[in-house]
């Protein structure tokens, strides 16, 4: 193992009941882990094992429903582990689904002093970011307007201009980008470039091979919830590539 790593996950796994998140009753804890699985549980992941140290740029690659979200999900911490063990050492900055973590009844305004709030920014070096974080987003008509009445796509415009600004460490992206028309996909990916420059660790999911090339340099490929190879981004495009055609 590395002695300098940012996260650490062991043998880590995570369960769903297909109609709500597995919440585990009084009976199960004390029945500890040798409990049966109810028959509507299933293992989104399992057995999944990897560490990364700081400034790798992760790309997170499977088919449709295969845990990518979930395991980034993990590494934000937004969801623990039914077993196993995560250990996440530094600060995240999570852009994961569309909102990335906005509050749709709040204006933009509030949403950015609330997030990056959150994460650690005072109100003095949120108010000198605020301006180019709008400028970034080009949506400086809809300060006031609540998020809910944001389109898709300024939604995610305004969202990775907040998570992109913050000082946190690691970096998560999920599909969200895809979304963005392509003038923007482009300014936020030279964003991103930008930021593992400057020595930041990314977890990048994506369906697209040529921008999982662009940044990553590690892959991790997930089938059936569990991680079949993590090595360089190019054997495991190609093992991905094997399995599945593309
Ligand atoms: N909160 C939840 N409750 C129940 N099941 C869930 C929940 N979140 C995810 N799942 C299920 O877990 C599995 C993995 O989902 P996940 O979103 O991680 O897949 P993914 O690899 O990111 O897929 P995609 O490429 O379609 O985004 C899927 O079967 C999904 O339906």
């Amino acid at each position: 193992m590395a002695d300098n790593f940012v996260i650490q996950v062991r043998d880590a796994g995570i369960r769903f009941r297909l109609n709500r998140r597995s919440r585990r009753n009084f009976k199960d804890l004390f029945a500890g882990r040798k409990r049966r699985a109810r028959s509507d549980e299933f293992w989104a992941l399992r057995h999944v094992n990897f560490d990364v140290t700081a400034g790798e740029a992760i790309g997170v690659v499977g088919r449709n429903g295969q845990g990518k979200s979930t395991l980034l999900k993990l590494v934000a911490e937004v969801m623990l582990a039914d077993e196993g063990d995560v250990q996440v050492i530094q600060g995240v900055a999570p852009l994961i689904e569309i909102t990335g973590g906005f509050v749709e009844d709040l204006s933009v305004r509030d949403n950015v002093y609330l997030t990056a709030g959150l994460h650690g920014m005072t109100k003095r070096e949120i108010s000198d970011r605020f301006d180019e974080i709008i400028s970034f987003a080009e949506i400086e008509r809809f300060i006031d307007t609540p998020y809910k009445h944001l389109s898709s796509g300024m939604k995610v415009r305004i969202a990775f201009a907040v998570i992109s600004r913050l000082e946190e460490p690691i970096i998560l992206v999920d599909e969200v980008l895809a979304v963005g028309d392509k003038a923007f996909r482009e300014k936020c990916y030279r964003r991103i470039e930008d930021l593992l420059e400057g020595g930041r660790t990314l977890f990048f999911v994506s369906h697209n091979e040529r921008d999982l090339r662009r940044f990553c340099s590690r892959g991790l490929y997930l089938d059936k919830g569990e991680l079949v190879l993590d090595g360089p981004i190019g054997d495991v495009l190609a093992r991905y590539n094997a399995d599945y055609g593309s």
